[in-house]
């Protein structure tokens, strides 16, 4: 990747879409720390993210990686709980404030049923809803998520959608997320950022950027845009290519 410069603003549900292999999880990597670009920097609420210690900058930013395959059998509970150890010090048992933060975590996700499974004996949408809830247990302003709900149920995916678009309209949190899904992303988010190899091909809100024209040069189908009856948010339809429909 190269040449991104890219402003998510505060409050915002920013979705981060693209064809296969455009840079949208290396994206959320560098935003987010995880990865260290080659050139430029990347600011956190203002602030370098070079000036964040591990800590502080794990009470600022949690992620959800694209990867959340988990080898080892922690308790659900136990996963939800390490969502708190950026504030966790040494030789004290979790606050009160720690626990609620678990609780409410567990509850809103409808994982505390599964607190005492092994997250390797969960389903794959749960296990996703059980990482959900270490991010939110993470209570940070900013939340970072790789395709979320790639394994959810169509109510499951929903939920988690409205939970983050809820945290973002309440002016709790900043939430981006790579999502594959742009008709459900549609639904939910305020600012779309469409990469094509590499780089930031359109970025804006819903409005400023759900475009025909350039849905066809991201995704190179011919696209149209629709206002289905009862949707407030436009959807999207892509035709497929004559030559390989059949
Ligand atoms: N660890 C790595 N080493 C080298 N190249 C990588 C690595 N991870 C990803 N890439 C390459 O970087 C590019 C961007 O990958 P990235 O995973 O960011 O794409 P993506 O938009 O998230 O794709 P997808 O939709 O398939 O998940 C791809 O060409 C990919 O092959």
């Amino acid at each position: 990747m190269d040449n991104i410069s890219l402003e998510i603003p505060r409050h915002s549900f920013t979705v981060i879409l693209g064809a296969n292999g455009s840079g949208k999880s290396t994206l959320l990597s560098v935003a987010s720390g995880v990865l260290k670009p080659f050139s430029g920097h990347v600011e956190i609420l203002g602030k370098p993210l070079d000036y964040y210690s591990r800590r502080e900058l794990a009470r600022t930013v949690s992620v959800l990686p694209q990867d959340t395959s988990v080898r080892f059998p922690f308790k659900c509970g136990d996963i939800v709980r390490m969502g708190r150890y950026p504030y966790k010090r040494r030789f004290h048992l979790p606050s009160t404030r720690d626990r609620e933060a678990v609780e409410r975590a567990m509850s809103i996700t409808d994982t505390a049923p599964l607190v005492d499974r092994l997250i390797t004996h969960t389903s794959g949408g749960e296990k996703q809803r059980v990482l959900i809830a270490r991010v939110l247990a993470q209570e940070t302003p900013l939340i970072m998520l790789d395709e979320p709900t790639s394994a959810m149920d169509v109510k499951w995916s929903l939920r988690v959608l409205a939970i983050m678009k809820g945290l973002c309209s309440k002016g709790l949190k900043t939430v981006l997320v790579v999502m594959h899904d742009i008709n459900t992303a549609v639904q939910f988010c305020t600012h779309l950022v469409f990469l094509k190899k590499g780089r930031v091909f359109a970025s804006g809100t819903v409005d400023e950027v759900l475009k025909p024209e350039i849905l066809e040069q991201v995704y190179e189908a011919p696209a149209s845009i629709y206002r289905p009856p009862g949707f407030v948010r436009p959807q999207v339809i892509f035709s497929p290519d004559p030559d390989t429909a059949g």
